[in-house]
Order: C-alpha cells, then structure tokens, then sequence
C-alpha cells in the first residue's frame, strides 16, 4: 500500500508552529507580522486563494492587507501600489496574486516589490540567491513539496529527482532545491525527447505540467516517491472536478508514496507563504532594530 501524504494534516502542523513563531514575533518586536495580498481581476480561483490566504494569515496572527484591484488597472496604478507597499513599515510580506490581467507586465511588478519582502520568493534576486544556495525567500509551492519529501524519505541525497515541467514558479525553483539536497536532478519538458525514460528512472518524481492526469504508470519507476503540483479542473460525467497531472488510481499502486489532488501539495503552497512571511518579517524588524541601535551608538 501507497503511502498517502496528507497535504492538509503536515499543512496544519506548519501553519501551528507558524502561530507560534506569530506569537513570539509579537512579543518580541510589540507587532504583528503583516502580509500585504494584491489581487487584479475577477478570476474565480484566484479569489478563493487569496480568500484562503488571508483566512489562515489571520489563524497565524499574521496581519493582512487585502487591495483588491479592477481587472482595468493601469501598470502605473499597480506599481505604486507596489511602491507604497515596499515603503510600509506594517508590510513584512507583499504577494501579487498570479495570473495577473494580460495587460500588466508580470515580470515588471514582480522585479518592483522589495526582494527582502518578496514572500512568493518570484524576484530576480531571490532566485539568483536560491541558484548559488545562499539564503533567500524560497517560493512557496516547491519548498512545501521539499518539506512532504523530506518527512517521507528524511535525506534525499543521491536520490534521483526527475522534474516535469520548468516553469518559473515551481519547475525551476524545484529542481534548484533538489539539487540542493544533493539529489541528481534532471529536467523534462514539452521538448524532451522520449520523457518516460528518464522519468522512469526517477526515485521521486515531481510532476508540474498543468496536464490533467497526463503521467500514467508507464510514466513510473516502481517505488517512487510522486509529488503532484498540478491543479487541473476537468468536467466529467457533467460535474467540474480537481484533478492532478497525476493520474492518481493509476499510478498509486505504483509508488511508495503519492500526494493526491486536491488536499496534496496545495494546502502547503498557502502554509510555507505564512512561514515566509514570519521569515520576512523577523529579517527586517531584526535589521530595523539593529539599525536604530546604530543610529543610537553614532
Ligand atoms: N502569487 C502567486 N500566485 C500563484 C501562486 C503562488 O504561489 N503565488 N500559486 C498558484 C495558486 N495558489 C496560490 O496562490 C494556490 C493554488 C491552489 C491551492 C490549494 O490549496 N488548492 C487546493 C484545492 C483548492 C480548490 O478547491 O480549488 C488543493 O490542492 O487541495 C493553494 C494555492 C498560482 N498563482
Ligand atoms: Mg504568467
């Protein structure tokens, strides 16, 4: 038997220890961590997002400041937003809710936001720091599927992860933290020739396409650990339904362990920006303390 790992159970036990850091945080520096969530459009799935974003920010004793925007707001509205947001004191954390309206330059407003206040751990300088291994904001979905493989298989050394998908998001960012972990990483994309016979030899594999059920058990070394990071939403039998890039009753016979869809790898996504956020928050009120000290002492 598979084991099942329960997104939302180790999801719950980083969101405690989180309320607890939130606590501490508060005693310590007299204020409470603050996420500032930027939400453009209408999109309904985005919206039940950052809806859950703020209800578990709240859970934590995190403070949220929800800008809700018209799907016709101007690059010039959004990126002073972005700027006053950078200037507050109160905002420890700034995400901007993704996909944004076509009309918005994704790559500008993400570069705009302050890199030690980036949560979703998208800026440039985050992602350089995360490549040559040095501390940074981490991106929230491939750091939950670090901390779901790290609790099944504890070292992941030697281990050869196989990746499919290399988006910005979560392929990229995934294959940099496994390599971190000293396994041996390899890539597969839509234009990788004859995928299966890497993924075949993957001990775990993380599948990040948004393909609904495309990776099959012909897709599967027998004994692997399988992440899920698709969320596709598919009609069947006239209902609307989550599925993963997974097909999960296929496979899971397969594995040593599997996340399922939903209540897999999605409730960590919302769980690791909470501890990014505290992360954040302590790096600047830590710098900001010491820098009026300083100012103190000259
Ligand atoms: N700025 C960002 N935008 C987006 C990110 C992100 O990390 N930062 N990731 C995704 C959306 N996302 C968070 O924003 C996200 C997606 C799904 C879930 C989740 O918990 N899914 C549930 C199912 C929810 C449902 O019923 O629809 C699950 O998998 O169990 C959390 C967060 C793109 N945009
Ligand atoms: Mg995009």
């Amino acid at each position: 038997m598979a084991i099942r790992i329960d997104g939302k159970l180790m999801s719950a036990q980083v969101l405690d220890d989180v309320a607890t850091d939130a606590a501490a945080f508060y005693q310590e520096f007299g204020i409470k961590p603050g996420l500032a969530v930027v939400l453009v459009g209408d999109d309904p799935a985005s919206q039940v997002y950052v809806r859950n974003k703020i209800a578990r920010a709240t859970e934590c004793g995190i403070n949220s400041f929800k800008h809700r925007l018209p799907a016709d707001t101007t690059q010039e509205y959004l990126d002073r937003l972005v700027a006053d947001l950078n200037a507050d004191p109160e905002v420890h954390g700034i995400l901007v809710q993704l996909p944004l309206p076509a009309h918005l330059d994704e790559e500008r407003i993400l570069t705009a936001i302050d890199p030690a206040k980036d949560v979703d751990g998208f800026h440039p300088v985050n992602v350089g720091a995360l490549n040559i291994g040095k501390e940074s904001l981490i991106p929230c979905t491939p750091q939950g599927c670090m901390i779901m493989l790290r609790k099944v298989l504890g070292d992941l050394s030697g281990k050869h992860a196989v990746v499919v998908g290399r988006s910005n998001i979560v392929g990229k960012p995934m294959a940099a933290l496994l390599l971190q972990a000293n396994c041996t990483v390899s890539i597969v994309h839509s234009r990788t020739n004859n995928p299966q016979l890497l993924t075949k030899q993957a001990d775990i594999l993380v599948a990040a396409v948004g393909k609904p059920e495309m990776i099959g058990p012909d897709w599967v070394k027998p004994g692997a650990v399988v992440i899920d990071v698709g969320i596709n939403t598919v009609e069947r039998a006239g209902q609307y339904k989550l599925v993963g890039d997974v097909h999960y009753a296929a496979v899971e016979p397969l594995t040593q362990a599997i996340t399922p869809v939903p209540g897999g790898v999605g409730p960590m996504t919302i769980a690791c920006l909470m501890k990014n956020t505290l992360t954040a928050a302590r790096r600047l009120e830590t710098q900001s303390r010491s820098g009026r000290q300083y100012a103190v002492m000259v």
